[in-house]
């Protein structure tokens, strides 16, 4: 007879495994990522995967998180019908502990960003609870966990369709990527979800996120099936798209696409398209009621050497800006920034723009100056401030002209692509807009050499905070003329 699975073996593991993977970038992802950057012809592309590497070396070494965003906790437990436990407690409960505990932990915190509510008070758990937990009855006497977290920016762009029975899938993927912008972080993967019921195409599209990248072996050996066939196809025709790293325009887009299928309705075809970011991070393992399950470290040989193609650019001062320096700056542009600059993102803005429309005062003064769209990790001894790699802009686009016409602020700095409104904004207030790597939060927040909270409080990491930067990386996406490298950078690299 098999031994017990201990409840606080299940609640050890899980609670490991998150943090594991809060630092450590999954083996063949790391390789597939190396491989990009030793094909990649685009210069920007090129530089952004080097930082998204370099990132993911000092993490794996650092022990701190690859990106701010930490993620939900999403946890897939296969249990065997013939496992013995001592579970007293409902499985949502113990794993909800091991969260607490991972997002807890003193020596890598990790950014608590679940709120509960989300339709009235949006208020934050404070510890990342709940999970998103998913479980299945199995044949044997084992327990398999998988463990992920799921950052926003690239569980926002998940798409999801039912299709005639004779509509061509990989049509409508290549077609979905193509429209989804940069705000998921490439590269990354594709997961794909066809047939079933609609959930059971989105459970599987997710599910099959945490499946090794194997495209390369697959192309190697070739394929034999017609799912092998189509992952080649979306792989080759999404890379063709031109989109490249962070949506700069390049030759990789993404590492892997992933297809789960299940018998469906002969009236249906479900597909759920989610997108995997840059900071892809999943793990899995087995208890079999020997003790809570051990996590190996990668070798640090798996990290490709790239010394010397560290951040680049040309040297901005925030603290004296004015129209004739703004308009010297052109999209495509790499900068190092040192001054100061502000924080704000989704909650401060949704606050800053009632206050300004209630005719108040902000807290702050923008005027002449730059905000950074970020929700930093909280800081551990020895650090000014956690990783705080950018958040998506696009976001943000609703409330820029009114934050730009009534504080005078010059300058964002996010990740992903403006819309054309936001841009026609930016262009007629002179203003720039520029992007950090999503997915290089740890090496970004190297250059955060003094960090205040200066307002809303109350809003945990989206509180507006004053930073002192030095060369903080960054490329201008849109210029004062409303040139958005997002779209001309894919254009250039487009190859179809
Ligand atoms: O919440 C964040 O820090 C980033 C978010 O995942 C995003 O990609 O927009």
């Amino acid at each position: 007879m098999s031994a017990r699975i201990l409840e606080a073996d299940l609640i050890a593991s899980v609670a490991e495994a998150l943090q594991y993977i809060s630092y450590y970038h999954p083996p063949d992802f790391i390789a597939a990522m190396a491989d990009a950057y030793r094909r990649e012809q685009s210069p920007s592309a090129k530089a952004a995967i080097a930082q998204i590497l370099i990132n993911s070396r000092m993490c794996a070494t650092g022990h701190r998180p690859i990106c701010q965003d930490t993620g939900t906790a999403n946890v897939f437990v296969k249990v065997g019908v013939e496992a013995r436990t001592d579970w007293t407690r409902p499985l949502q409960d113990m794993i909800d502990d091991a969260v607490r505990a991972a997002w807890k932990l003193e020596t890598n915190p990790l950014r608590a960003s679940v709120i509960i509510d989300p339709l009235d008070s949006r208020r934050n758990s404070g510890d990342n609870t709940p999970a998103m937990v998913q479980v299945q009855l199995v044949a044997g006497d084992a327990v398999d966990i998988t463990v992920s977290a799921k950052g926003g920016g690239s569980e926002n762009k998940t798409q999801f369709a039912v299709l005639n029975p004779s509509g061509s899938v990989a049509d409508w993927v290549v077609d979905r990527v193509a429209q989804m912008g940069a705000g998921w972080c490439p590269p990354g993967m594709l997961g794909i979800g066809v047939g079933g019921s609609v959930d059971k195409a989105m459970a599987m599209a997710k599910a099959s996120l945490n499946e090794p990248i194997d495209i390369t072996d697959l192309r190697a050996r070739g394929p034999a099936t017609r799912v092998e066939e189509m992952r080649l196809e979306i792989l080759d025709r999404v890379n063709a798209l031109g989109i490249g790293a962070q949506g700069l325009g390049g030759l990789t887009t993404v590492l892997d696409v992933k297809i789960a299928t299940y018998p469906t309705h002969a009236a249906s075809m479900p597909v759920a398209l989610i997108p995997n970011c840059a900071a892809t991070r999943h793990i899995d393992f087995t208890l079999t009621g020997d003790g809570p399950a051990v996590f190996t470290p990668p070798d640090l040989s798996l990290w490709p050497q790239i010394d010397g193609q560290g951040p680049v650019g040309r040297r901005l001062s925030l603290d004296n800006l004015n129209a004739e320096v703004l308009a010297g700056l052109k999209s495509g542009e790499t900068l190092l920034l040192s001054g100061t600059l502000y924080t704000g993102r989704d909650a401060a803005h949704k606050r800053m723009v009632e206050t300004l429309r209630a005719g108040g005062t902000l807290p702050v003064d923008l005027k002449g100056r730059a905000l950074y769209y970020v929700g930093p990790v909280d800081a551990v001894p020895g650090e000014i401030i956690g990783p705080a790699g950018p958040t998506t802009a696009t976001r943000m686009d609703k409330f820029t002209e009114e934050v730009l016409a009534a504080t005078g602020l010059k300058i964002m700095i996010g990740k992903a692509e403006r819309g054309a409104e936001a841009i026609e904004a930016i262009r007629r207030h002179g203003a720039i807009y520029m992007i950090a790597v999503g997915g290089a939060a740890y090496l970004v927040s190297q250059s955060i050499k003094a960090a205040r909270v200066v307002a809303y409080d109350d809003l945990g990491m989206e509180a507006i905070r004053e930073f002192t930067v030095k060369d903080m990386p960054v490329t201008v996406a849109v210029d004062t003329t409303g040139t958005s490298i997002h779209e001309t950078g894919p254009r250039q690299w487009a190859r179809t």
